[in-house]
């Protein structure tokens, strides 16, 4: 007996793609391109501390209430692997508190050893050590409206600090450069960039869930 055909889930309005990172929403709208029905809504939302994958999750819960219908966040995050040996050889007190936080440089840590320190900054703190490989950490999370459970996606491009090369205008793409290139983040062409990203494995990941779920968006007027 063939099986019943899968009922289509319908979403009551096209998904929004909430941040308050205008850098983050060029990107998304170049990868996705038209492949998710989405628009946008520029919004500072509170992240709470913890793993990517719940910062990323809790960020859809919220997010989800305040549009009331499906949403789509992200949580970036850039991981230092040296800093995770760690303490391991007569480091101070002071060292091992700094350590400790520094584990879990994530999401907002990132964004705020950024902010603190800069470039330069980023790269000291990591002077101590032969190694510099780092990865880039993107969570996506996809709810269908409030108090639906989001789904997480994640996506990881491993690669290293280095000192500052390149344009300035997003982030710490000057000092990540990715594995199996010469080029930082920031010196790629976008295209390059969007092709290699975390943002982008973890986005091929959203487009395959929404293929596979075959999601039925029903527009303002009502009609489907
Ligand atoms: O050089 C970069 N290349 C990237 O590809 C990238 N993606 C994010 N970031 C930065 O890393 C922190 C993440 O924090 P974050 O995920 O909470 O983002 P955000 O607060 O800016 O926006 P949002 O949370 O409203 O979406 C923030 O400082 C972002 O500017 C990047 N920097
Ligand atoms: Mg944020």
């Amino acid at each position: 007996m063939a099986a019943a055909a899968k009922a289509a889930v319908v979403l009551p309005r096209p998904v929004t793609f909430v941040t308050g990172n205008a850098k983050k929403l060029e990107e998304v709208k170049a990868i996705i391109g038209n492949s998710i029905p989405f628009k946008s809504l520029k919004l500072d939302l509170p992240e709470l501390q913890g793993e990517p994958e719940d910062i990323s999750k809790e960020k859809a819960r919220l997010a989800a209430l305040q549009v009331n219908g499906p949403v789509l966040v992200e949580d970036t995050c850039l991981c230092f692997n040296a800093l995770k040996g760690l303490p391991a050889n007569g480091h101070t007190l002071f060292e091992f508190m700094l350590i400790s936080f520094l584990l879990d440089f994530s999401g907002p840590y990132i964004k705020w050893f950024l902010e603190k320190l800069g470039h330069e900054g980023l790269n000291n703190l990591l002077m101590a050590y032969e190694d510099k490989s780092a990865y880039a950490l993107c969570a996506f999370s996809f709810s269908r409206g409030p108090g639906a459970e989001p789904l997480t996606f994640l996506g990881k491009t491993p690669g290293k600090i280095v000192p500052a090369r390149g344009p300035t205008d997003f982030g710490w793409d000057p000092v990540f450069q990715p594995d199996g290139y010469d080029q930082t983040y920031a010196e790629m062409e976008k295209e390059e960039k969007n092709k290699i990203s975390h943002r982008y494995k973890s986005l091929e990941l959203v487009k395959s869930h929404f293929k596979e779920a075959g999601y039925v968006f029903q527009t303002d007027d009502g009609t489907i």
